[in-house]
C-alpha cells in the first residue's frame, strides 16, 4: 500500500514512511492510494472476535508489504493490555435507539489512547529498525497531549514535545501532561489557542531544514497511522449492532476531524454506515460550512468541552481531497484560498456531496449542561461534556431529518471519561465523578512545563534545545 499527499507534490511513501513523516513535505496530509474493501462475508466474520483480532484484520490491509506489518500483532497486544475493560471499547445502550461507545478505558481516559498506544509502539520499533532518533511533536486542546506523553514517555529514541494552550485545558488534563517526570517529555504552555499551537506545529514541519535536523514527526491526527487505528472501533461497534446486514449511524465529538474521518474511512472500506454526524460546541466552523458552503474558521471560543475548542480542523483537508475525487489541483486551490483569505468556498456540488453522508451541529453551553443532567437523571450515567455535545447533536440530527421512526441505531462516540471534567459534571448533576485508580496513579505532584509566547522562533529554539535528535546523540542499543 502506498500513501499519497493531499497536495500531490510530496513523494508517495510506504506506511512506515507516512508514519515517521507525520505531515507530508508539501504541507498536505497522507492518504492511502486506494481503499481496501471488506466484503459482507468478511465483515460478518468479525462478529464475536476480540478487539485485538478485529484490529489486526482491519489494519492489516493498510500495512501490506510494509516492514511494520511484522510488528502489528505484538504491538496490538501490548497496546491494549493496559485497558481496563475486556471489550476495550464497550458499547452501552442508553435509549431504544441510542448507544454509547465508551472509548475512554485506556491509560489517560480518552479515545486518543486507542490509537496513540499503537502509533508510539510502531514508531519506536520503526526507529529502532532504522537506528534513528525522532522528535515527536503534538498540539493538544486537552486529550491528545496526555495520551501522547503516556505512550511515548521513557522511549529511548524519541523526545516528545507537546504544546497546549495556556489556561485552556482542565486542571486534570494539564496535570496528566505536566506531572510526568521522564526526561524525554517536554511541555509547552503556549500563550494562545489550540489553533495557534497547531499552526506553529505545522510551521515547524514546513521548515524543511529544521524538520530534517530534528527528525520531526507528528502524532496529531494529521498522522495517517492515528486515523487507521481509530477505524477499528467503528467495525467492532457496527458488527455488534448487526452490520453488515443492518446499517449504523455515528455521532462524533469533533475538533480536528480525525475521529469522524476514521468513520468515513470505515465506510469506504465497506462498513454500512448511514450517517456521520459532526458534533461541535460553540466552535462551529463546520456546521457553518454546512449551512453556507463556506468554511471560515474564526477565533477559538473557550468552552466546557475544551478538547473541541478548535476552529481549524486539520483533517477537513482529507475530506476535501475525497470530495473533489482526489483532484490535487482543486485541493491546493481550496487550501490556498483558506490560507490567503481565511476561508474556503465549496461549489454547490461539493456541498451536496458532503451532506449526503455528513450532518453537522453546534451545541451551546446550556444545552451541554442540560444534556449531562438529563442523561444522569434518566440513566444514572455521568457523561463528560464532549459526549454530551454529541448526544445533543444526535438528537438534532434526528429532528432535522425527521427520523423519529428510523430503525438505524445511532452510536455516540463517548470520547472521554467524566472524571476528567469534574467541575462541569458536578455543576450539571451535583455529583463529582469518581477518579479511576489508573488516573490517580498517573497524576504526580510536581509540574514541569515551560510557558512560551505564540511565536514561531521562540518555540523552534526551545525544541532545538531539547531535541536529542538535533544534537546528534546516538541511541544506546
Ligand atoms: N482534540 C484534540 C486536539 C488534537 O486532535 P488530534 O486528534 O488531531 O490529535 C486534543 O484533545 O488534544
Amino acid at each position: 500500500m502506498k500513501y499519497v499527499s493531499t497536495r500531490g507534490e510530496a513523494p508517495s511513501l510506504s506506511f512506515e514512511g507516512a508514519l515517521l513523516a507525520g505531515l507530508a513535505r508539501d504541507g498536505g496530509l497522507y492518504m492511502p492510494e486506494t481503499w481496501p474493501h471488506f466484503s459482507e462475508k468478511e465483515i460478518a466474520g468479525l462478529a464475536g472476535l476480540d478487539y485485538i483480532d478485529v484490529a489486526e484484520r482491519v489494519i492489516r490491509p493498510f500495512l501490506e508489504d510494509d516492514p511494520c506489518l511484522d510488528d502489528l500483532r505484538e504491538v496490538l497486544e501490548e497496546a491494549y493490555a493496559g485497558f481496563d475493560h475486556p471489550a476495550v471499547t464497550p458499547l452501552k445502550q442508553i435509549t431504544p435507539k441510542l448507544w454509547i461507545l465508551e472509548l475512554f478505558h485506556g491509560p489517560t481516559l480518552a479515545f486518543k489512547d486507542l490509537a496513540m498506544q499503537v502509533v508510539a509502539r510502531l514508531m519506536d520499533r520503526a526507529l529502532i529498525r532504522k537506528g534513528g532518533r525522532a522528535t515527536v511533536l503534538g498540539a493538544t486542546s486537552g486529550d491528545t497531549g496526555a495520551a501522547a506523553i503516556d505512550a511515548f514517555r521513557g522511549r529511548k529514541a524519541i523526545d516528545v514535545v507537546i504544546l497546549h494552550p495556556k489556561g485552556r485545558v482542565t486542571e486534570i488534563q494539564r496535570r496528566q501532561m505536566t506531572t510526568v517526570d521522564d526526561p524525554n517529555v517536554h511541555n509547552i504552555a503556549l500563550e494562545g489557542t489550540f489553533d495557534d499551537c497547531q499552526a506553529i506545529v505545522k510551521a515547524l514541519f514546513n521548515d524543511l531544514p529544521l524538520r530534517d535536523r530534528l527528525h520531526l514527526t507528528g502524532v496529531n491526527s494529521i498522522n495517517w497511522a492515528r486515523i487507521v487505528a481509530q477505524t477499528v472501533y467503528y467495525f467492532t461497534s457496527a458488527v455488534a449492532l448487526g452490520a453488515p446486514w443492518r446499517p449504523v449511524s455515528y455521532t462524533v465529538p469533533t475538533g480536528n476531524f480525525g475521529d469522524i474521518f476514521a468513520g468515513y474511512v470505515a465506510q469506504q472500506m465497506g462498513l454500512p454506515i448511514q450517517r456521520l454526524v459532526i458534533a461541535t460546541n460553540a466552535n462551529d466552523s463546520l456546521p457553518r460550512a454546512f449551512a453556507t458552503g463556506i468554511y471560515e474558521p474564526k477565533t477559538v471560543i473557550a468552552t466546557s468541552s475544551p478538547s473541541m475548542d478548535i476552529q481549524l480542523a486539520s483533517n477537513f483537508e482529507r475530506l476535501m481531497f475525497e470530495l473533489v475525487d482526489r483532484n490535487v489541483g482543486r485541493v491546493k486551490e481550496l487550501m490556498t484560498e483558506l490560507q490567503d483569505t481565511g476561508k474556503l468556498t465549496m461549489t454547490p456540488d461539493e456541498l451536496t456531496k458532503l451532506k449526503e453522508v455528513f450532518g453537522a451541529y453546534s451545541i451551546s453551553e446550556e444545552e451541554t449542561q442540560e444534556t449531562i443532567a438529563r442523561v444522569y437523571r434518566k440513566t444514572g450515567v455521568l457523561t463528560d461534556p464532549h459526549t454530551a455535545v454529541a448526544i445533543g447533536s444526535a438528537l438534532d440530527e434526528r429532528r432535522a431529518l425527521d427520523q423519529g421512526n428510523t430503525t438505524t441505531p445511532m452510536v455516540i462516540l463517548s470520547t472521554a471519561d467524566a472524571a476528567k471534567f469534574p467541575e462541569t459534571v458536578e455543576r450539571a448533576t451535583g455529583r463529582v465523578p469518581e477518579q479511576p485508580q489508573r488516573l490517580k496513579d498517573r497524576l504526580g505532584e510536581t509540574e514541569r512545563c515551560t510557558s512560551l509566547p505564540a511565536d514561531y522562533q521562540t518555540v523552534a529554539d526551545f525544541i532545538s534545545k531539547h531535541s536529542r535528535a538535533g544534537q546528534g546523540e546516538e541511541v544506546d542499543a
